[in-house]
């Protein structure tokens, strides 16, 4: 995506064993590159959501396998990156997809080709996932041209999204929010609404970010607004993202997911997810009961940091002192709420017989 003017990916190679990425927690009040050089950076990088997103996590995850052989091209090397990198974050299933296809491509070759193979393998599964997110965004914008025919000429299709499944959650383009690029782009009104996400706060900082440096119309709202919204018809359509689906439609994503679902579905509003195939765990049936939910530290909801007035970054604890805090990071939404799955090969029904209608050798 451009950033005034200047072309970036959230990810890239910059020099012999150099990973650079743009760091997400310093967003929106400062845009910050940092360059990662060892398995113990990219890990850091990933576990602390300078990088987040699960096909960023993915991406990310497979250059630090690189790094990992810079240092030890041994087998012991090699499966201790897969292990320090696997336990990062234990949701988004890219990250476990990422690092077996390293492994299963790098066991079998002599330790001298291994870091040439893995930074040419990390390469190509981060520009894979700009082409299945540019697919995505096609498909995904011909559901925003047919929301915009049922609308008076020129009013705005209604979007809301929840957290940030756009282009800073990816190497480019995004999920979620990859149809409302290509509509837009396509000239069709729009306006997003963003969940601001507590308590990461990835829509109002990162969502409003990207929409606001591509001038896209949006609005940040508290995450609990989105049902009095759709209530009163201010909302055509969901889109979000997911960090794992399962074979059957279940989706996980960002906490709070479920309940906006709840609220689309009780509203008659169609609820949509931007679902790579990278992100589909063909392994599980039930999301409820088989997808690990990530528990972070309480402090992401007791404290909030933000820029003063007078242009400091400050962290403030918005919670008595010694009340305990729970940090479930992700939720799962049921297939029966989702109305369908945007994938790189069209958009399918949130069933097993959908997924497999566009994905056959899945059978
Ligand atoms: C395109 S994946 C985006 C997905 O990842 C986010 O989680 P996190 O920011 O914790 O990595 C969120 O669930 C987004 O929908």
């Amino acid at each position: 995506m451009r950033i005034d003017g200047m072309a970036y990916r959230t990810i890239w190679p910059d020099g012999e064993g150099v990973v650079a990425i743009i760091d997400q927690t310093r967003l929106p009040h400062d845009f910050a590159v940092v360059r990662l050089t060892s398995l113990e950076e990219a890990a850091h990088a990933i576990r602390a959501m300078l990088v987040r997103g699960a096909p960023l996590i993915g991406a990310a995850a497979a250059y630090g396998v690189a790094l990992a052989l810079r240092a030890d091209p041994s087998d012991r090397g090699l499966e201790q990156a897969c292990a320090t990198l696997l336990a990062t974050r234990p949701t988004a299933v890219n990250l476990r997809w990422a690092l077996e296809r390293m492994r299963a491509l790098l066991a079998p070759l002599p330790e001298s080709q291994r870091v040439e193979v893995a930074e040419a393998e990390a390469a190509a599964i981060a520009d894979e996932d700009v082409e299945i997110n540019r697919s995505i965004g096609q498909h995904g914008a011909t559901l925003i041209r047919a929301a915009a025919a049922r609308k008076a000429p020129g009013e705005p299709v209604n979007v809301l999204t929840h957290c940030n499944a756009g282009w800073l959650a990816t190497v480019d383009w995004g999920t979620a929010l990859a149809p409302v690029y290509a509509a837009f782009e396509q000239g069709i009104p729009l306006h997003v609404w963003v969940d601001e996400t507590r308590p990461r706060n990835q829509g109002a900082s990162l969502t409003a970010w990207e929409l606001k440096h591509h001038g896209i119309p949006h609005t940040v709202i508290a995450d609990n607004v989105g049902g009095h919204l759709m209530q009163h018809g201010k909302v055509d359509l969901c889109i979000v993202g997911t960090d794992r689906t399962t074979a059957t439609g279940d989706v996980c994503n960002k906490i709070g997911t479920y309940l906006k679902a709840l609220a689309a579905h009780d509203n008659g509003v169609p609820f949509y997810v931007g679902l790579p195939s990278p992100t589909v765990d063909w392994t599980i049936a039930d999301g409820v009961r088989e997808i690990p939910i990530e528990e972070r530290d309480g402090r992401e909801v007791s404290e909030l940091t933000g820029r003063t007035a007078d242009g400091r970054i400050e962290t403030v604890r918005v919670t008595p002192d010694g009340s305990p805090v729970a940090n479930y990071a992700f939720d799962v939404t049921p297939a029966r709420l989702v109305t369908g799955l945007i994938t790189e090969r069209g958009v399918c029904a949130a069933t097993r017989d959908g997924l497999l209608g566009l994905f056959p050798e899945r059978r």
